[in-house]
């Protein structure tokens, strides 16, 4: 604690919000309540009195007990170390709390993120000497924080001047000075390996940019129909046990990004559970490794209020940033925006703001967009382009997406993911629904996939929703007069539908061929399925009977091929296909005969 002259008494407890004498104290600043020293956060200013938000119990705490502030807002640390590690919602490592305090989190336990005593090895840049001009983003050395990941050491924002000093090349620990930094009024900074950044806070960076490149993630029904950017925002709302939880592990686990940020921010505990059990196991497709080298996981215990949820949002993006402006590209995924947005509702109510819709503040909206906001592809200071990929859940109560979280999040987001109970009820996962899914990258990918998959990339795609959208309008005039009603054509533009849901958009997390699928395997059978409905349209002009194309053991095989051949043997596709086109081709010139024949 820096500041004593910052203490204060406690006036009020009204569950987490703590009202505090606290004179002098700054809005933003972070407090130790109470005998115990409870984590807080001023909220708001009345007069001498602040109103502070615990992120701890407040229980057993009395008006009267001292307070003071620590002198900075809530901060996280971000140096060498994150990676791998397991935090709670105000970034304290979990491993090392259970060390000290045992499964039972004791409150006010304080617990710096960073191991002050470990040895990293330091290889300095071999182009920066002393007396270099340098600044936020000059890349000062790197360290292997885990076998997949190279933490690059860079100055922090707001540093600039001339390089007095730098280490030599060694094991140092992340408080050891590795450089020295004049500035312009001649104030030395002394650098270490990590620094303290404000989690409210965007960090800075030269400029943004649109996104390029699409997130692959190996999921059909997200590269192909629904695609998001490296840098993009999107949303997975869907109603309780939609498969929300395994579309993003598969996104976790199977995307092209460097690193994976997942923050569990107050969905029931027994998932966090599961998360916290499943991530570690988990081998990372790309290294051969664990995914844990590359992947840091922020949870909220079930002991911290529901306030703590708001935090640990901030917390999860600050450090998504951190590794953002080392020139990575992170995926962070927040696991539920809902549950997050409760804890924004708990706080306003408490403090006796109007509610707008729903008990929801006015400021719902705002809060929302400004934490999507930074995700985004940028330049960094020094290492060339950075991306921040966003994926918030939403679980929306009864699964209506006309409720405030989901519909303002629709607003902010580029990609959404919506799921279905319907299609989940069917098995059909994942459960991404193609009609209220949407996804504003189209175009941008399109670019991606013409280059380096196939030019008709697009035109498949398009084709394929075309034919889903048919397929709905059919299956009203079904529900409404049954099947005979309708023609040949038409029903075989049910059968097409029907291979493009169960070829293409099904696709299983728990198949060990199918659960990724490289984007050149899903152009293929894109291509394929498309290709069969076609080859049989034709055939139908010609006065090919349906059932008889109905009864092509092809078909089923379309159906089947996703797990019968990996990405690697996409030759296994391309024989099927030549197979396919030669079972059309002696329909045809059967049919052409019989043509003859009769006229
Ligand atoms: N892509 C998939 N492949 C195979 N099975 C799936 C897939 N997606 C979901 N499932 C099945 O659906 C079940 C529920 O999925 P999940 O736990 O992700 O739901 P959820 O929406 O996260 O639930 P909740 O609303 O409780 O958060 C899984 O246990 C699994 O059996």
């Amino acid at each position: 604690m820096t500041d004593t002259n910052k203490s204060g008494v406690i006036r009020d407890i009204n569950g987490p919000i703590v009202t505090i004498d606290l004179p002098g104290i700054r809005s933003g600043e972070q407090v130790k309540i109470g005998e115990l020293g409870l984590f807080g956060e001023v909220i708001s200013l009345r007069g001498q009195q602040a109103v502070v938000q615990t992120y701890e119990s407040t229980e057993g705490v009395r008006p009267g007990e001292p307070a003071v502030g620590v002198g900075w807002p809530l901060s996280v640390e971000l140096g060498p170390g994150l990676m791998g590690g397991i935090f709670d919602g105000v970034q304290r490592p979990l491993a090392k709390i259970a060390l000290e305090s045992g499964d039972y989190i004791r409150r006010g336990i304080s617990v710096p993120a960073l191991d002050r005593g470990k040895q990293w090895e330091f290889e300095r840049s071999e182009t920066l000497e002393p007396g270099a001009k340098v600044g936020p983003g000059t890349v000062l050395g790197t360290v292997q924080e885990t076998q997949t990941i190279q933490h690059r050491i860079l100055i922090p924002p707001g540093v600039e001047g001339e390089l007095e000093e730098i280490a030599p090349p060694g094991d140092y620990d992340i408080e050891s000075t590795i450089a020295r930094v004049r500035d312009a009024k001649g104030t030395v900074h002394r650098l270490s390996m990590y620094h303290r950044w404000p989690v409210r806070k965007p960090r800075p960076y030269l400029q943004r940019d649109d996104g390029v490149s699409p997130l692959i993630t190996g999921q059909r029904v997200i590269d192909t129909f629904f695609p998001q950017l490296k840098g993009g925002k999107g949303a997975v709302p869907g109603p309780f046990g939609a498969g929300k939880t395994v579309v993003q592990q598969q996104v976790a686990r199977w995307s092209n990004a460097d690193i994976v940020i997942y923050v569990g921010c107050g969905e029931r505990g027994n998932e966090l559970v599961d998360v916290l059990e499943t991530f570690p196991e988990l081998d990372d497709p790309y290294s051969g490794r664990k995914l844990m080298e590359r992947t840091l996981l922020v949870a909220n215990t079930s002991n911290m209020p529901v306030v703590a949820r708001e935090a640990s949002v901030y917390v999860g993006i600050t450090m998504a940033e951190y590794y953002r402006d080392m020139g990575y590209d992170v995926v962070m995924l927040a696991d539920s925006t809902s549950r997050w947005a409760e804890a924004l509702r708990e706080v306003s109510g408490r403090l006796g703001q109007m509610p707008v819709e729903e008990g929801y503040p006015a400021y719902l909206a705002s809060r929302l967009a400004a934490v999507y906001e930074r995700a985004g592809r940028i330049e960094t200071f020094d290492a060339g382009p950075g991306s921040v990929t966003l994926i918030g859940a939403v679980s929306p109560p009864g699964g209506d997406f006309s409720e405030p979280v989901t519909s303002h999040t629709k607003d902010i987001i580029e990609t959404f993911w919506a799921l279905s109970k319907e299609l989940a009820d069917a098995r059909h996962y994942p459960s991404i629904d193609w009609v209220t899914s949407f996804s504003g990258h189209v175009q941008t990918a399109a670019q991606w996939w013409h280059k380096e998959v196939d030019a008709k990339w697009e035109k498949r795609r398009a084709a394929a929703l075309a034919l889903l959208a048919r397929d709905a309008e059919l299956l009203r005039i079904v529900n409404l007069v049954g099947p005979e009603a309708l023609s040949s054509a038409q029903r075989w533009e049910l059968e097409g539908a029907s291979l493009i849901k169960e070829g293409v958009l099904q696709q299983s997390a728990l198949d060990d061929i199918d659960t990724f699928c490289s984007p050149a395997k899903q152009f293929a059978l894109l291509d394929l399925a498309i290709s069969i409905f076609n080859q049989g349209q034709t055939l139908i002009e010609l006065g090919v009977p349906v059932t008889e194309l109905q009864d092509l053991p092809l078909l089923a095989k379309m159906r089947r091929i996703k797990s019968m051949y990996s990405s690697e043997e996409l030759d296994q596709i391309e024989a099927f296909r030549k197979e396919v086109d030669q079972a059309m081709e002696a329909i045809r010139i059967e049919y052409a005969k019989q043509g003859e024949v009769s006229s």
